[in-house]
Order: C-alpha cells, then structure tokens, then sequence
C-alpha cells in the first residue's frame, strides 16, 4: 500500500488548549478537525516540513528546538497507510491565523472528544490528554 508522511503539531497555549484546524469543504476529510501540518516532501525532515507547513497555513514561524516528539499515528486509510509524526510545541511567532480557509479552534484535550477527527488521530487524544 501506499505510505503517505504526514508531519503533525499539537500547538498549546498558555492555558493547555491545542490548536485544531477544520478541512475546508472540498478537500479529502472535508469538516473533520486535525492538527496543524501536512504531507512531508522529498529530502525534507518531518521538522522543516512542520515549520513550512506553520507558515503556509497559520503564518506562524517556530523552530526544530522547539518542536518536541510527543507520540505517532500509524493508520491505514482505504488507499494508503498514514504514518504521522505528532510534536508537541508552546512556543511560536505570531498569532495563528486561518490562511487556507480553514477554521481553527484552540481546544482543551478534555473536550477533543466533541470534534470529529479523522480515524488515525483517536487514539492521538487520549495520550495528548494524559500528557498535558
Ligand atoms: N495535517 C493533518 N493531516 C492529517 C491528520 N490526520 C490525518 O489523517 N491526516 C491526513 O493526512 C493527510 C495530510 O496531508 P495534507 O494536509 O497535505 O492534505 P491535503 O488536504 O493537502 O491533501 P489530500 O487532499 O490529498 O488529503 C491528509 O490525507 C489528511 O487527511 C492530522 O491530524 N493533521
């Protein structure tokens, strides 16, 4: 099956709130909430890849230093296996700001459960939640 790279963020506010992002109509998962990130490109580490993807989509800049392995996603999806990199990180520039039509809520870890998600990330929440 095809192996997709995905490269993800858990961003957390001041009070313990992780940023998630909803598709926007149109696009594969249209409606389901997701962290912040994206698909890593040729020759890229899954850090750079998260640092163009922050600017691309929120115009926030962080650093590697500041992006911490926090826990993986391995799912496979009807048409290819998704292997994604979660980091957490608290630190950034700039207020995240939607930039490709999505809408972002900052969302406490104990309410995650209320937004649908895609099916690789359920089991993300509960080790978000026991680690925050
Ligand atoms: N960014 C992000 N992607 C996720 C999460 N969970 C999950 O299954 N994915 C999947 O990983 C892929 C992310 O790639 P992307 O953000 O570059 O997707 P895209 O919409 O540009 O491309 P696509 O339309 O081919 O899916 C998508 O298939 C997306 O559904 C998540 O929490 N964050």
């Amino acid at each position: 099956m095809k192996m997709v790279l995905v490269s993800a963020v858990a961003l957390i506010d001041v009070d313990g709130r992780v940023l998630l992002a909803q598709r926007p109509p149109g696009k594969s998962m249209a409606g389901l909430w997701e962290f912040p990130g994206g698909k890593i490109e040729q020759g890229e580490t899954p850090e750079a890849a998260l640092i163009r993807e922050l600017e691309e989509e929120l115009g926030i800049d962080t650093w590697a230093s500041c992006l911490a392995p926090l826990t993986f996603a391995s799912h496979s999806y009807d048409d290819f296996h998704l292997m994604m990199p979660l980091f957490a990180c608290r630190k950034w520039n700039g207020t995240p700001r939607p930039k490709e039509g999505q809408v972002l809520k900052w969302v406490k870890p104990e309410a995650m459960r209320e937004y649908p998600m895609p099916a690789a990330d359920i089991p993300l929440i509960s080790i978000l939640r026991d680690w925050l």
